[in-house]
């Protein structure tokens, strides 16, 4: 590896509050000197004269020069796993800067002081003209991302699709041909918060199960967030409804798969529905559109008018959200993709829902009777399985255990992915002759 070309790839500087800073970085074009400046853009207030990286064992290693960074480089390609080369987008290199001990700028309190002339009104004419080129150099306008996407690095190729947030577009990666969705969801927000939506949606490369679609990272571009995930060619759930039940079952195995999983490490999805359940031509089912950022949540929420009829009757009321609610939604979006409609009768008619006031859908979530899934069309495990999900009652909802001891789940063979596979090929047989047509 030592003389080969090595390929761009993402350095992670960690500050001092913990706060990550992602540049992407060419390892043959970068140098030293630029990591420094780098850091006086990210920390400005700080004096920084080296960095250090940890090796395996969690060892602190320091980086003082051109040389030391290039045995850095070395190494974090000599550590790289075949699965992260095969992915073709490597995971980041964390770096800690390490600030210069300068006594004679420090006061007794150990508050930092400024150092490089920068005045408490802020950086001086010439200071900024250095920041503006120093930003076109090194690419510093990459910095707001986590994973080494950006703008420039997408190649547009189709819109698939908009939903109440934003579009979502197939792109392709241009360094690693890698397809994948791109959601973007434009936002009126400070670039403090920005940050914290950026570091929030980190979490998501932790997520490693078969039923929840990878994350390959986030960057905000102007006052878009572009969120990058794994590209499912057959598309949301919505698509297929009315979904007939032989195929239902092996869809709610994964959705449960995939919630559970989240759940053991303390994610709740917060917006389960036909819309974010994807599949694909090998049969996979996969959730997506987590709510793991709390602040991306809250953004959103602050720009839609509209409200969420998937939303559980104690959730509508202000309650605190937690699993049951899932549950809730969970059981409207199996009604909804057994029978095509809500299980509210007021709302079935999508002009209903669309003339009714947001008040007025509220209401219907908490006061309607639900409809019951039609005994004559649905086994009777599904309609019990999917009642037993809309119950009014928080607490008498179907939980964790329930779930895999219910009939309805215990007459599910082992996941097959062909049955799904069929399902998304006949359609797009479908769609395919439609449009010659
Ligand atoms: N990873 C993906 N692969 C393939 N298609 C996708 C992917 N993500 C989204 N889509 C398509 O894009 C459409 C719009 O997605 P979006 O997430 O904006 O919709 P939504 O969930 O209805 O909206 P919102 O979450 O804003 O309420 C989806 O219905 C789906 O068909």
């Amino acid at each position: 590896m030592e003389d080969s070309v090595q390929p761009p790839f993402t350095i992670r500087i960690r500050t001092e509050n913990n706060q990550d800073m992602d540049w992407m970085v060419k390892p043959d074009e970068v140098t030293f000197l630029q990591t420094l400046e780098v850091f006086t853009q990210v920390m400005p207030q700080s004096t920084h004269t080296a960095f250090e990286y940890e090796d395996e064992d969690g060892d602190r290693i320091t980086v003082r020069s051109d040389e030391e960074m290039k045995d850095m480089f070395n190494y974090y390609f000599s550590e790289l796993s075949a699965e992260d080369k095969a992915r073709g987008l490597l995971p980041p290199l964390i770096i800690f800067p390490k600030q210069g001990k300068t006594p004679q700028n420090r006061n007794i309190h150990g508050l930092k002081i400024q150092t490089n002339g920068q005045t408490r009104e802020g950086p001086t004419k010439q200071q900024k003209a250095t920041h503006q080129a120093m930003t076109q150099q090194v690419g510093l306008e990459n910095i707001l991302s986590c994973g080494q996407i950006t703008k420039d690095s997408l190649h547009y190729v189709q819109l698939l699709g908009h939903g109440n947030s934003g579009r979502v577009y197939r792109a392709m990666h241009k360094q690693s041909n890698q397809i994948m969705a791109v959601k973007e969801i434009a936002l009126d927000i400070s670039v403090a918060v920005q940050k914290q939506i950026i570091s929030e949606l980190e979490i998501l490369y932790k997520c490693n199960s078969r039923m929840i679609i990878s994350f390959y990272g986030a960057f905000f571009c102007e006052n878009c967030v572009s969120i990058c995930t794994e590209y499912m060619d057959g598309g949301s759930l919505d698509k297929y409804m009315p979904v007939p039940e032989l195929y239902l079952g092996q869809i709610s195995m994964c959705v449960l798969e995939g919630m559970l999983y989240m759940w053991n490490i303390n994610i709740l999805h917060r917006d389960i529905k036909p819309y974010n359940i994807l599949v694909n031509s090998a049969g996979e089912v996969k959730l997506c559109d987590f709510g793991v950022s709390t602040q991306l949540v809250k953004s959103i929420a602050s720009t839609y008018l509209g409200t969420n009829v998937y939303l559980s009757p104690e959730r509508v009321q202000g309650q605190e959200y937690g699993k049951p609610a899932e549950v809730w939604s969970f059981g409207v979006t199996l009604f909804e993709l057994a029978t095509g409609k809500l299980p509210f009768k007021s709302l079935n008619e999508t002009s209903k829902t669309t003339t009714l006031q947001p008040f007025q859908i509220m209401r219907v979530i908490i006061d309607e009777t639900q409809l019951k899934l039609p005994t004559e069309h649905f086994s009777h495990e599904l309609v019990d399985f999917v009642n037993r999900c809309l119950h009014k009652t928080p607490a008498l909802r179907l939980n964790g255990q329930d779930f895999l001891t219910h009939p309805f789940m215990k007459n599910q063979s082992s996941f097959d992915p062909s049955l799904i596979s069929q399902l998304v090929i006949s359609r797009q047989q479908v769609s395919q002759t439609s449009m010659q047509s």
